[in-house]
């Protein structure tokens, strides 16, 4: 409880630097007391424009503020941002839906990293090895990733630091073929969860999004209820950007689950809005900072909390 309290202050303080862009000066444009103004609606749209969340999410949400005004739900600032709240709440709630790993039959729970290069594929595999190992789970690692030597060494080191087995093959190996080996040394060990990293790819170079779907495969090959995770690690950063990465992904490997990492930086939060009204897919995990308890489990409650309070 303690922990989830500290993220939580984490990512109000860290979400949009603590100064959110939906709220900051809001109280200054609102009248003291009555319902909003035409002019004070526009700002609101305009802040979440600014703030990442996509034209389509932003028009249900300003949809939203319409008919609570016409209804006369929308007295005062108190209720304008409850409003508000409710409305991101709307967007974000069906996106909320951890990830257990279990399943129902035999062998590891199996789940496979995807993303373009530098989103945070490999740290966000660590921190997640990390907490499921904490959770009392054993944890094996495949380098997935075989184009790039320091990613393979990155995974191997970590692992060792941490005493968590990491299947890799040479530089340049098929990476296909590590996830072979990886589902099949996983299942003799009786590993519990294994996590498969794979090369950073750009959604738009087609080859690489081919190797992509002979990796996942192969896997169901060897267990043909696995890959039972496709997670896709987003930068948060990326603004709409993040969209169509997020599409081509789905559409090559089928996406059960995102991870949004880098919501700290120059990142606007209301990215996950526009992901989520876009693809529907589950936001499993947020990422707010570089070290292991810096990622969390994503809970709509707190996200549109700390996406619209003022305070830090
Ligand atoms: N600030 C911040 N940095 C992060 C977060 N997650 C990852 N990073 C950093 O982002 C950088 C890239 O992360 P990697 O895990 O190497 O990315 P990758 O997707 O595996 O990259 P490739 O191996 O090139 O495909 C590293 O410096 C991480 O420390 C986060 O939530 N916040």
């Amino acid at each position: 409880m303690s922990e989830k309290k500290g993220f939580f202050q984490r990512l109000r303080e860290r979400l949009n630097k603590g100064d959110s862009v939906l709220t900051r000066d809001l109280s200054e444009l609102l009248p003291g007391s009555g319902p909003p103004d035409e002019e004070t609606l526009e700002e609101i749209e305009t802040r979440l424009l600014m703030a990442d969340v996509g034209v389509s999410a932003t028009q249900q949400i300003m949809d939203g503020l319409h008919e609570r005004l016409d209804r006369k739900a929308l007295s005062d600032r108190e209720q304008l941002l409850a409003g508000l709240e409710a409305e991101i709440r709307a967007i974000l709630d069906p996106v909320d839906a951890p990830l257990e790993p279990v399943h129902e039959g035999d062998g590891p729970f199996v789940i496979l990293v995807v993303g373009v290069n530098g989103s945070g594929k490999t740290t966000t595999i660590g921190k997640l090895a990390r907490r499921y190992r904490d959770e009392g789970r054993s944890v094996m690692l495949a380098a997935g990733d075989t184009f790039r030597a320091a990613a393979v060494e990155q995974l191997q080191t970590w692992g060792e630091r941490n005493d968590v087995p990491v299947i890799a093959h040479a530089t340049g190996a098929d990476s296909a073929a590590v996830a072979h080996d990886a589902v099949q040394s996983a299942s003799s060990r009786g590993v519990d969860v294994l996590l498969i990293d794979t090369a950073g790819r750009l959604h738009t170079q087609s080859g690489l999004m081919d190797e992509l779907r002979k990796v996942k495969r192969v896997i169901t090959r060897v267990m043909p209820d696995a890959p039972h995770e496709v997670l896709l690690v987003l930068d948060g950063s990326t603004g709409q950007n993040a969209i169509a990465q997020a599409r081509e992904f789905n559409q090559a490997v089928t996406l059960t689950g995102l991870a949004v990492t880098k919501l700290d930086g120059s990142a606007k939060g209301g990215v996950l809005l526009a992901v989520a009204r876009e693809l529907g897919v589950p936001v499993r995990f947020i990422g707010i900072g570089e070290s292991a308890e810096d990622l969390d489990v994503f809970r709509s409650e707190d996200f549109s909390r700390a996406l619209i309070s003022s305070e830090s």
